[in-house]
């Protein structure tokens, strides 16, 4: 049976979100965003482990063990993360590939910048596997009406029927995804997702509705939405 791997890209450095402080590490209801990532995975008994990517200074500084309370200790060592999310992810499977991990294992993949994900919605990706040999991803239907910007200007209407909002995790076999990223390099298309490496060698992953609060912490607005969907949750405990 194969095992099931997560990866969590954290190398990058927030310029959206702003600040002195990479998002992943800023504090979120008394709790660094990353360590917020890290528990919903570290709790799950179908994961045989998680490699952790990181900024190359801040492996080297070690910034991060002050961060991550020993609870959360991590089985396998951080790596340093690359350029583009892409190269992040490739740097982290090859490092799976390396503690022995199968090339037919189960690899996840999912923001660190993503720290509202529901144990339910983690849950059902996980369960989908078993009848989706193409890989799987979280994903929302888009309920907004959109348009395609030019100078400020809505140049028109983009038809919504059958697009998707791509969340994460998005799961794929450990080698295919490895070897989709590492073709993708230098693609015309900028590769923004594991489904669209593994989409460019004509898999067909299935998508599976999760909730729109798992959200992605981009601008700085979002640490104040990321802790409201938090508390309401502490609240329907
Ligand atoms: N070279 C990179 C870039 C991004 N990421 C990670 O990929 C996730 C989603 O990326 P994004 O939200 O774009 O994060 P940043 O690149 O840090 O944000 P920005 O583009 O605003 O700098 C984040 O957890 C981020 O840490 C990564 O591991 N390596
Ligand atoms: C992977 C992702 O979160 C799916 O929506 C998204 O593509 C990441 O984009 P970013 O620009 O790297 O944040």
């Amino acid at each position: 049976m194969e095992r099931i791997w997560v990866i969590i890209p954290a190398g990058g450095r927030g310029q959206r979100f702003g600040g002195t402080q990479a998002k992943q590490y800023v504090l979120l209801r008394g709790q660094p965003v990353l360590a917020h990532t890290l528990n919903i995975f570290l709790h799950e008994k179908r994961i045989s482990g998680v490699q952790l990517v990181l900024p190359g200074e801040d492996l080297e500084s070690g910034v991060w063990r002050d961060l991550l309370s020993d609870d959360l200790a991590l089985p396998l060592a951080p790596v340093r993360g690359g350029k583009q999310r892409a190269d992040s992810v490739r740097r982290g499977l090859e490092a799976l590939r390396k503690a022995g991990a199968a090339d037919k294992d189960w690899v996840l993949v999912h923001d660190a910048a993503r720290p509202c994900l529901r144990a339910e919605d983690l849950g059902n990706l996980l369960d989908s596997l078993r009848e989706s040999p193409q890989g799987a991803l979280l994903g929302i239907p888009v309920a907004d009406t959109l348009k395609r910007e030019k100078d400020g200007l809505s140049l028109g209407t983009v038809d919504r029927e059958g697009l998707w909002r791509a969340l994460t995790p998005q799961a794929f076999p450990l080698a295919a995804l490895l070897a989709a990223l590492q073709s993708a390099q230098g693609a015309a298309m900028p590769i923004t997702d594991e489904a669209s490496a593994m989409e460019l060698q004509g898999w067909r992953p299935r998508l599976i509705q999760g909730h729109g609060d798992n959200i992605k912490i981009t601008l700085g607005d979002d640490l104040a939405l990321a802790a409201a969907i938090l508390a309401a949750r502490d609240e329907e405990k």
